[in-house]
């Protein structure tokens, strides 16, 4: 036994109570009011600075903020869930940020993890073969479920505050730990970039469990981002009586309807894999009414920022085409948005050196070939790197009960210690680094 997986071992029962906890009450983007109460009471028990809501959170570059209603109740259901009333007023309006730094007092670089904390919008699973569901554990808040992970990114975050505080002594140097709201629908990291907080950071490392990679296996430089788009679509047509006056009237629903088959042919492009999905469709008000509104919630994606753009740009026109068939109006909001983005090979070469050498994982490899997902870390990672720093995104395998984003996602635990030993390991050891910054 070495002192790290002691003080990892230790925490065992706290880093399943903390997952639970947060997977009973998960939250949907910018609602995350009880996650970062408990966060934040957790940081500043350990004794953490606190930098917190609009410190660290551009309020102009929120992207796909809820209306002020949805947050007002929300934060009420928060605070009717047990969210701690002290720390409540920093996060209220959406500000559901925190940055937690260590000073070591020794000279060294500044270490940047980040780890986020939202839910998805989707009803979870009350299946009996839903492990959260028997053991009690499953969400309690309709219409939003962790079925991403993100409760256990939120838990690695913690458990990794809490073991290099027990060590702190053998840290030099500055440890940042950032915990994002809104990464569902890349919302959250740009306004957290807006605010300043990676520019100080030399080494920066974001993590994500499962998508796919086996359990025992660690990727150390994720790159497989596809760039994204998000965009609410509105149209308004007129409404009209739809036996008497039908011809009178601008039918919303069908523009939307075309709209939606024809955004999901776009998929073609020769610089490689492009995406399009509406994910929301809705229209009209009653059976005997022609139409008069339609929301489309719609996102592209690209292998290439430049695809995803020529996608994005393609996608519009489709929209306005569709409008203008049906003669009624359209408009077109953006609600999130991310980059594709490589990481620094210098720190993806440590990470990997460091992973294996633990002898805890059975598999260390660079990188993944598939595109899958996307992360708005990727705008974090930009930023670290403009200012001439190192970046990565490493995944965490571990076996999933069912796909992310899936009513039944739940997610082996097991995978929370083995992710925040390599992550204190690299803090810990970062003297032995020897890239460049
Ligand atoms: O675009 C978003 O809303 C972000 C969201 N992000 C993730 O799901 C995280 C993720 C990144 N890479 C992978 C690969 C597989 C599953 C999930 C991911 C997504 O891609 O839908």
């Amino acid at each position: 036994m070495n002192p790290l997986s002691d003080h990892v071992s230790a925490r065992l029962p706290q880093l399943q109570q903390w997952r639970r906890d947060f997977h009973h009450y998960a939250e949907s983007g910018w609602l995350e009011f009880r996650t970062a109460t408990f966060v934040a009471e957790e940081l500043h028990k350990l004794g953490y600075q606190l930098k917190l809501g609009r410190e660290v959170i551009d309020a102009d570059a929120r992207m796909g903020l809820p209306d002020e209603a949805v947050l007002k109740q929300q934060e009420a259901r928060a605070l009717q869930q047990g969210a701690l009333p002290q720390w409540i007023s920093h996060f209220s309006g959406g500000f559901c940020g925190i940055v937690a730094t260590l000073e070591t007092g020794r000279p060294g670089p500044v270490m940047g993890f980040r780890v986020d904390m939202d839910a998805l919008d989707l009803n979870e699973s009350q299946a009996d073969d839903h492990l959260p569901q028997r053991e009690g554990f499953a969400s309690c808040n309709a219409g939003m479920m962790h079925a991403c992970g993100h409760d256990g990114h939120t838990t690695i975050g913690l458990g990794l505050a809490s073991v290099l505080m027990a060590m702190k002594d053998q840290l030099s140097g500055t440890i940042k730990l950032i915990f994002q709201p809104a990464e569902e629908g890349v919302r959250g990291a740009k306004a957290m970039v807006a605010a300043g907080v990676v520019d100080d950071v030399d080494r920066f490392t974001a993590i994500h469990i499962g998508t796919g990679v086996p359990a025992g296996e660690v990727v150390c430089g994720s790159d497989s981002f596809l760039a994204t788009t998000k965009l609410d679509v509105h149209f308004t047509g007129i409404g009209a009586h739809a036996g008497g006056r039908p011809e009178e009237g601008r039918n919303a629903l069908l523009a939307a309807a075309q709209a939606t088959l024809a955004l999901h042919g776009l998929t073609q492009h020769s610089g490689g894999v492009a995406r399009v999905n509406v994910g929301v469709l809705q229209a009209g008000t009653g059976r005997n009414v022609v139409a008069d509104c339609a929301l489309l919630k719609v996102e592209t994606r690209g292998v290439t920022n430049q695809v995803n753009d020529d996608i994005y740009q393609q996608a519009l026109r489709v929209i306005a085409g569709a409008a203008a068939m049906y003669g009624v109006e359209q408009r077109v909001s953006l609600m999130g948005a991310a980059r594709s983005c490589t990481p620094t090979q210098p720190w993806v070469d440590f990470i990997h050196q460091q992973a294996d050498a633990l002898g805890i994982f059975d598999s260390v490899v660079d990188r993944k070939a598939q595109a899958a997902g996307s992360e708005d870390a990727t705008y974090m990672m930009e930023r670290v790197k403009q200012r001439g720093g190192q970046a990565s995104y490493v995944i965490f395998g571990c076996e999933l009960a069912a796909g992310h984003h899936n009513a039944k996602f739940d997610f082996d635990e097991r995978v929370m210690p083995d992710a925040i030993t390599l992550l204190a390991t690299l803090a810990l050891n970062q003297a032995q680094y020897g890239g460049s910054r």
